[in-house]
Parts: C-alpha cells; structure tokens; sequence
C-alpha cells in the first residue's frame, strides 16, 4: 500500500466526512445556497495566501534543489493559476481581488492554516507536504468524484466552473504530482516511528478541511 493509501485508511471517518460534505453534493447537484459558495471563495482565497506562505516555507525546508522546484511549482499553481479562478467568480459579484484580501477572516480559516504552517515549522518538509496533502489531493479526488456524478442539469449548473477547474487536466497534474513528490519523500524521511506522528498530522489537516466546508454550509442557513 501505498503511503498516502496508508494515511487516508488511517483516517477513514476524517477523510470521508471532508471529501463527502454536504456542501460538495451541493455544488454538483448545484443546490448549494449562493451565499454558501460566496462565504466559502472569500476565505477560500484568504486561505490561498497563507498556503502560498505554506509553500515558501516548503521552499526553506527542502533538502535538495529538486525538492525546492517541487515547492516552487506548488507556489506558482497557487499564485498563478488558482487564485485567478477566485477573483474571476468574485469578480461577478463585483467583488474586487483587494476586497477579498481585506475581508475579516474566519476562524476556521485562522485555525486550518495557522495548523499547516506550525506544522511545517516544527516539522521537516515531509511533515509538511503530509499537513498539506488533504488540501491538494483531497481536492482533486473530490472533483473528480463530483464531475462523475453526472446531474442532469450539468449545464446550467452555475457551480459547474469550479468541479472542471479542478477536475480538469492541470489541477490533477499539480495533485498527481503532489502525491508522487510526497511519496518519494516518505521514501526518503519516513520511518516507522515517525508513522503515528504524521498520520495524526493527517488526520488534523483532514477535521480542519471539513471544518472549513462546515464553515461555509453554515452560511448559506
Ligand atoms: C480549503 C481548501 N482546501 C483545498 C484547496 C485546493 N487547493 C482549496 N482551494 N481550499
């Protein structure tokens, strides 16, 4: 089995209930309240600043050039490709990219990515990538599963832009990669000791992004 294979069967209730939340039925049924999906782009895109931070700082922790390109091609994928999605539909709202900077963040975004950077400062860069992992593969594993579902109004579905961006080809590539990466470091780093340590980082990361969609389908009450 695989390591990552290892810490998602480690977390069985965790993984299932952030990558089945109601709140991604609702985006592929396309019954999620809009005022759910707008809480969520706001501090979905506080939250992508601060996981820029993150891998900066996956950046300053690896050990190789070939590790930090790594890093560096996550950043790039944040900064470059995945915010834009953000201020494309906020944009619609007539929410400009520094109205979203200034919005008040929530708590449970303060509390996900405040657990990822301590993490990573505390740990080396496998500990790292493992608090990262729920975020870019659990992302694409969920998209992919929604974009399956096939509803029958697809078409009219006005969430339908955010299930083909990151079930579309590069965002399963920056996952896939993720995951290769991941899987070479714990290769490298991981020991059976340090199994317990990085499973309960896992776990945390994983309650922390269903928290996150907690959060949102909270909103849209
Ligand atoms: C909360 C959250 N988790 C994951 C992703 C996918 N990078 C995201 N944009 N936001």
């Amino acid at each position: 089995m695989s390591f990552f294979e290892r810490l998602k069967t480690s977390a069985p209730a965790e993984w299932r209930a952030y990558t089945e939340h109601p709140f991604t039925n609702g985006l592929a049924d396309g019954s999620l309240p809009e005022t759910a999906f707008r809480h969520y782009l706001v501090q979905d895109y506080l939250f992508l600043i601060e996981f820029a931070r993150a891998y900066a700082l996956a950046v300053y922790k690896s050990p190789s050039l070939a590790d930090m390109r790594e890093a560096a091609t996550g950043l790039s994928a944040i900064l470059d490709v995945e915010m834009n999605l953000h201020v494309k539909l906020c944009g619609e709202w007539g929410l400009s990219a520094s109205d979203l900077e200034q919005a008040p963040p929530a708590a449970e975004m303060l509390a996900y990515t405040r657990y990822v950077l301590d993490a990573g400062m505390r740990g080396d860069l496998l500990a790292l990538k493992v608090a990262l992992a729920p975020c870019v593969i659990g992302y694409a594993e969920i998209a992919t599963r929604l974009a399956s579902l096939r509803h029958a109004d697809a078409a009219t579905n006005a969430y339908r832009v955010w299930i083909d961006e990151y079930a579309g080809a590069p965002y399963q590539e920056v996952a896939a990669n993720a995951r290769a990466h991941m899987e070479q470091l714990a290769d490298r780093y991981a020991t059976p000791a340090r199994e317990a340590e990085l499973i309960t980082i896992f776990k945390e990361a994983t309650r922390l992004e269903a928290d996150f969609w907690e959060m949102a389908w909270r909103a849209g009450k």
